[in-house]
């Protein structure tokens, strides 16, 4: 039988990072992917979203500056594809290149547990690992009303040759509204379905209330409490029917109603490995309910939300765990996260409503009138929650407030005072020579 110190499913940000710490270690280790070979965020998620995103940036550039700059811009949709593709294409061979090159074991199946330290692969090679680490995502919830299977995925969107005249999403949450305003933006009339009155769940109540309205001012059409009951194909087109009765034709559905723990085929029953709803359940060590079997990234239900960063963070804690550098529980910095539409809005520590229970200090930021905002024709505002003196929390709806927040991380983590950041001499004029202005 194969033999590993350590076992690890998925090659995504978490997989990949277990790996080299481990390997780093001087641990023998195996790597299973049964899809693309470095997983959802280079391939099918942040990396090729953001490629699009910053095309669609130049024209809403241009739209801000439609009085100083004349002439209209048109979206090559063919070459921005082109662009991504050249990018996502080169990845997995990069992903393998590497981890060949640290001698990691690769192995292209889904292996299937048949007890705590043994997997079976298809052709019914065994392999055994001491420590096991499941890193193996989520993947898109489909639909399951009549004609779902006309409703496509994130990754159909990202992989779209041409842009449809009008497009229907269906869900409120990050992929939605992202990739509304990209449709939007490249031309298309688009229709964003959600089942209740809320998107953007875990945003500041606050950016949603601003960013809605705007995004309904360019086009976007929101249909809150809006149930589908089915999808129907009708002359070339898509015929979607609502709860309440409503009908109307649209050319491409894309759902995007949430990701689900990707343990499918892995028998993790067998490792006697518990998931639910959320993901595979873990204790405060990233350990499974098998304890030589961790999980780390989206596919773990640890609380955190489902960011690459976290991903990483979460597999170099395990890593160092499997590496005896730490017992100690894991413990997350504040984690900040950005919605890429046109405005973004993002976001990290304390939320007004933890800030009002605890009586800390809100402070509301017109942005608009300030040099840096003004100057790029940015109708921004900030919200920033301090207590004795520091920045605890901050929320921002700005063109820029995937950048900006970042200052804010680094300010919150550091517990950064006034008199520190009169202390730096930053560039000027630039945005986060403004930071000392939110003290
Ligand atoms: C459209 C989209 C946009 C996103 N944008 C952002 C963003 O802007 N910023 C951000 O921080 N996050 C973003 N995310 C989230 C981010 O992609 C994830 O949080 C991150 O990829 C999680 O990394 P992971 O390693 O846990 O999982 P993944 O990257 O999903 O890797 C898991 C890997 O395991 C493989 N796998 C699954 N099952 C098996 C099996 N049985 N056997 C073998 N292999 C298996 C999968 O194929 C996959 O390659 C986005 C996600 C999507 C879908
Ligand atoms: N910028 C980023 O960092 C970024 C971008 C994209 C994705 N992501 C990650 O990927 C995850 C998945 O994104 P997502 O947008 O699919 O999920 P999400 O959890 O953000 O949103 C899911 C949406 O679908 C709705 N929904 C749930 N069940 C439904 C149903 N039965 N019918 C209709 N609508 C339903 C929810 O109310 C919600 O609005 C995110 O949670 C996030 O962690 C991050």
């Amino acid at each position: 039988m194969l033999k590993y110190n350590v076992g690890i499913i998925g090659s995504g940000s978490a997989g990949t990072s277990v790996a080299y710490g481990v390997k780093a270690a001087g641990k023998s280790v195996a790597i299973f992917e049964d899809y693309i070979w470095g997983g959802t965020c280079a391939n099918m998620g942040c990396d090729p979203k953001k490629i699009i995103v910053n095309s669609i940036d130049v024209l809403r550039q241009a739209q801000l500056f439609q009085n100083e700059v004349i002439g209209k811009l048109a979206l090559n949709w063919e070459a921005v594809m082109a662009k991504k593709q050249k990018y996502v294409d080169a990845h997995p061979v990069r992903t393998l290149q590497g981890l060949d090159g640290a001698e990691i074991e690769t192995y292209h199946e889904t292996p299937r547990f048949i007890n705590a330290t043994t997997v079976e692969l298809a052709d019914g090679t065994q392999i055994e690992a001491d420590t096991w680490v499941i890193a193996s995502g989520k993947r898109p919830t489909r639909p399951t009303f009549l004609g779902a299977e006309l409703a496509e995925t994130s990754e159909d969107f990202l992989n779209m040759p041409s842009v449809p005249d009008d497009i229907t999403f269906i869900g409120g949450g990050y992929i939605a509204v992202e990739f509304a305003s990209i449709a939007q933006y490249a031309g298309a009339h688009v229709h964003l379905l959600q089942h209740n009155n809320r998107i953007l769940r875990n945003f500041e109540p606050w950016l949603v209330e601003k960013l809605v309205p705007e995004l309904t001012a360019q086009g976007i059409d929101f249909q809150f409490d809006t149930e589908i009951v089915s999808l129907k194909k009708q002359d070339g087109r898509i015929l979607v029917t609502t709860k309440t009765g409503r009908t109307f034709l649209t050319d491409k559905v894309i759902a995007a109603m949430g990701r689900h723990a990707a343990v499918e085929g892995l028998d993790l029953a067998a490792a006697g490995v518990e998931f639910d709803t959320h993901g595979v359940k873990v204790n405060k060590h990233l350990q499974t309910t098998a304890p030589n079997i961790f999980a780390a990234g989206d596919v773990a239900a640890s609380g955190t939300p489902n960011l690459t960063p976290v991903a990483g963070y979460e597999a170099r804690y395990v890593a160092d765990y499997i590496n005896g550098v730490t017992t100690d529980a894991i413990e997350y910095p504040v984690i900040s996260s950005a919605v890429y539409a046109h405005p973004r809005v993002a976001q990290v520590g304390v939320t007004t409503e933890e800030a009002e229970k605890l009586g800390y200090d809100v402070s509301d930021y017109d942005l608009k009138t300030w040099f840096n905002y003004m100057r790029l024709n940015d109708q921004a505002t900030a919200r920033v929650i301090k207590h004795e003196g520091k920045i605890v929390g901050a929320s921002i709806i700005s063109e820029q407030a995937d950048e900006i927040i970042n200052m804010f991380v680094t300010a919150i983590n550091n517990e950064t005072t006034a008199a520190e950041v009169a202390n730096q001499i930053m560039t000027y004029p630039t945005m986060e020579s403004d930071l000392g202005y939110f003290y």
